[in-house]
């Protein structure tokens, strides 16, 4: 009987996905921690598996050559595979697969909200108004406001949608240029540079590679507007925190509207404490819909594995953090 170690937090929601792995035979192994698994967890449920299923687990080289004598594919319940080490995979010769598309909606939907949240203090006068008080902040619009997306892929451009919907003029900074994007929303591509100084809100919706691991930090930061309001859902590997918790104490941005930390849940509070700061616990993704499609995605990619077909949506380039 094929074994499938299914590991994200929220899979087992999908009836569908569950009923389909075990329609193909399988034994499914559940991740019963409520949490993503550490390297020495994973190489002992790996052993003897032909696929994995993984959210953010932390998929090393260590873990892969345990699992490799059995492992047919690493199906990832998400697009950013940051957590897989991509190239021993495929030294291994066991393809990665994504789910592309599938959280897409969800996390636009999220940035919005960190806006809107951000920009309205609503969380912070949520608190008040619960404990009694009825402190009115002043807050902003976000109408004829500068968006700066950094990354203009499926997610930035559902985000650009949406913003534009919000009367916001977009600007954006990605090596590939949207011609679609810029007929249909008028998004202005710009430099990276131009894009911190122009900015009333920049979003980042890129992947955690060299290229834009630390890409916010003391310099950047201090090429921004003091009343820019920076958002992450991408992954915390693209702000040097250390940096960003500076810039927001001292005034030199004006807010921060965070899903993804370096580390997670994050090693110190300094950031996620400060008045002008809202976060939320990685969760981009995580909503009834997106998780229903993630699942699908990952756990057709688990069978066709199994019965000897070619991955779907296979990772093309390696990736290192
Ligand atoms: N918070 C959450 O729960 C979730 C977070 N994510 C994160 O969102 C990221 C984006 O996802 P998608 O939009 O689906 O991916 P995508 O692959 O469709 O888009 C990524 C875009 O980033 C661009 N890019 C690559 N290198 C860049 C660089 N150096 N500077 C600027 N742009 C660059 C690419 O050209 C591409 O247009 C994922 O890699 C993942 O890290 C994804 C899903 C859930
Ligand atoms: O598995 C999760 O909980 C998050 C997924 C994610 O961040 C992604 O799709 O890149």
């Amino acid at each position: 009987m094929p074994k499938v170690v299914a590991l994200p937090r929220s899979f087992s929601r999908s009836e569908e996905a569950k009923e389909m792995l075990l329609q193909a035979g399988f034994e499914v192994i559940w991740n019963t921690e409520g949490r993503p698994l550490k390297e020495a967890e994973l190489i002992e449920v790996i052993k003897g598996a032909d696929a994995l299923i993984t959210g953010i687990d932390e998929v090393t080289a260590k873990v892969l050559e345990a699992g490799a004598p059995t492992l047919k594919v690493v199906a990832k319940y998400g697009v950013g595979y940051d957590n897989i080490d991509v190239e021993a995979a495929s030294r291994l010769g066991i393809p990665v697969t994504i789910t592309p598309g599938a959280p897409t909606r969800s996390v636009a939907e999220l940035a919005l909200t960190l806006m809107l949240s951000v920009a309205r203090h609503i969380p912070q006068m949520n608190a008040g108004v619960r404990e009694g008080g009825w402190g009115r902040t002043t807050g902003s619009e976000l109408g004829d406001k500068v968006l700066g997306v950094v990354g203009l892929g499926a997610i930035g451009a559902e985000v650009v949608k949406r913003a534009v919907a919000f009367d916001m003029k977009v600007i954006a900074y990605d090596a590939f240029v949207r011609q679609d994007m810029i007929d249909k929303y008028g998004v202005q591509y710009v430099t990276l540079q131009e894009l911190y100084a122009q900015s009333d809100f920049i979003t980042l919706h890129a992947p955690a590679i060299p290229e834009t691991v630390g890409m916010i930090n003391k310099e950047s930061l201090a090429q921004m507007k003091k009343s820019a309001i920076l958002i992450n859902t991408a992954r915390g590997d693209l702000v040097v925190e250390q940096d960003l918790y500076e810039a927001l104490s001292s005034g030199q941005i004006a807010g921060a509207g965070l899903d993804t930390f370096i580390q997670e849940p994050p090693a110190t509070l300094d950031i996620v404490g400060l008045p002008n700061v809202v976060t939320s616990p990685h969760v981009g993704s995580n909503t009834v819909e997106a998780g229903y499609r993630m699942a699908k995605m990952a756990a057709e990619e688990a069978i066709r594995a199994v019965n000897g077909e070619a991955p779907k949506f296979p990772v093309k380039a390696p990736v290192s953090k």
